[in-house]
């Protein structure tokens, strides 16, 4: 019986503890933190360049649901068709862009058919146009950036718009000329939160790799949930009123080189934290129909009754809670009645969600990459901003993604 009780965890525990005792006193323990910190870089990753890009088929909010009835040779629903009208008059979106257009939806009769099978159909249009809707946003990205492609050292794209192997990572690297070296990590349906999942993944490639550049880019496209309406599935108008096709891209790296780089935000701390039983509160899965995806009609109050308390959760460690309307706010806009939940459940002035309203207003919710369009919108006013700022998604759990950014322009 060894002095510990007879307890083998604890017998571990006291070998574990004189094992790290006698490797921190090492020369190769001192060699090996050494070795860390210079891996490392010194100071906190920054976005050093936001890019963004939408396919050019443009449809104007108060003509979606003629145009969607139409398309989808469904005009005999007239009660549906009234609803989307109206859910369209009331969603503060006044345009969307998508990739698909009507010579293409005549020539997928199955996109439309809920009897026939479409992932196969859907995949191969995502297999080009996502990479090539990514490179568009992440070109603008490296025109501010101002560095050659080749000094990217990370990659990491988000999408839910199909799954491929090799996947959208390495066509979008090949697209944009960037080293083979480059380190690629693909994050698959995340939701509307992926954006800030990338941007947070980002943050601790950056701080954790000295002289890392990364580059993050987001693209969705909603024909991977297009289809017609139905009387039974009220959940599909709800999508086809809201969702849009955009891509963004974002820059990040610690301690900018000061001659070329310019930091536009800092990004101080990141977390991610879950609303309680909400799992079922924002549902997706790829289907042999494409993807289903049902945000559930809780979505709102969910969000409403539980805003404040993620904030606190977030923010409270940093001393940053309570002072809600001293920052700035980069909120992903799901949909008007998300955003009227945000503000109402943080107590927010009017103007606290004019970038987020902003950008609902001229593309929709584009999932994950709306909230590096939120970004953009949110640096173009930087005069006005507060020092401090909090980029928020929201995507499936339902998860709430926190970055506490510090305006480094003003
Ligand atoms: C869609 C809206 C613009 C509609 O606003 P309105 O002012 O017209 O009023 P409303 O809320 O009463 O809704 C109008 C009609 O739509 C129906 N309706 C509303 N939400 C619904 C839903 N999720 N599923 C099915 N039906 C729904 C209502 O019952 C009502 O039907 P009737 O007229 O018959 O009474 C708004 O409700 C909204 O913004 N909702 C949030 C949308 C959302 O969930 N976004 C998140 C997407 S997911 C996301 O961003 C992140 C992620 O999870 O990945």
């Amino acid at each position: 019986m060894c002095g510990n009780g007879g307890n083998p965890a604890r017998a571990l525990d006291t070998s574990r503890m004189s094992l790290l005792g006698s490797l921190t006193a090492s020369p190769a323990a001192s060699v090996v933190r050494q070795m860390r910190q210079a891996q490392r870089a010194d100071g906190p990753a920054s976005v050093l360049a936001i890019g963004t890009a939408n396919p050019a088929n443009c449809v104007r909010q108060e003509e979606y649901a003629d145009y969607y009835f139409r398309v989808t040779h469904t005009e005999h629903l007239t009660k549906l068709k009234s609803k989307l009208n109206r859910i369209c008059q009331r969603s503060a979106i006044k345009k969307r862009y998508f990739y698909h257009d009507e010579e293409l939806l005549q020539n997928h009769p199955e996109f439309m058919d809920r009897t026939l099978p479409s992932l196969d159909a859907r995949m191969d249009i995502a297999a080009t146009a996502v990479p090539e809707l990514a490179a568009a946003a992440a070109r603008k990205a490296l025109a501010e950036w101002g560095r050659p492609p080749a000094e990217i050292t990370h990659l990491v794209v988000a999408t839910y718009t199909g799954a491929h192997m090799p996947g959208v990572d390495l066509r979008l690297a090949s697209l944009l000329g960037l080293d083979p070296s480059v380190r690629r990590t693909m994050l698959y349906m995340n939701g509307c939160s992926s954006g800030s999942a990338a941007l947070r993944v980002a943050k601790d490639i950056a701080e954790n790799n000295r002289d890392a550049r990364v580059l993050i880019a987001c693209a969705e496209l909603a024909l991977i949930n297009f289809r017609a309406p139905d009387e039974a599935h009220m959940d599909t108008i709800i999508f086809q009123a809201l969702f849009g096709d955009g891509a963004g891209a974002v820059i990040v790296g610690a301690e900018p080189n000061g001659s070329v780089e310019r930091p536009v935000f800092e990004m101080v701390a990141a977390s991610q934290s879950i609303i309680p039983k909400s799992k079922h509160a924002a549902v997706g899965r790829l289907t042999e129909h494409g993807l289903v995806f049902n945000p559930s009609f809780e979505m709102p109050a969910l969000i409403l009754k539980n805003i404040e308390q993620s904030m606190n959760d977030a923010l409270g460690p940093l001393g940053l809670n309570g002072c809600w309307n001293d920052l700035f706010w980069a909120v992903h806009p799901g949909g008007r009645a998300i955003l009227d939940s945000v503000e109402a459940g943080l107590q927010l002035e009017s103007n606290k969600l004019a970038a987020s309203r902003h950008v609902l207003s001229e593309y929709g919710n584009m999932s994950g990459s709306t909230v590096i369009f939120v970004l953009d919108e949110i640096r173009r006013h930087e005069q006005a901003l507060p020092d401090m700022g909090v980029l928020l998604g929201l995507g499936p759990g339902l998860t709430v993604e926190t970055m506490v950014l510090r305006d480094t322009l003003s």
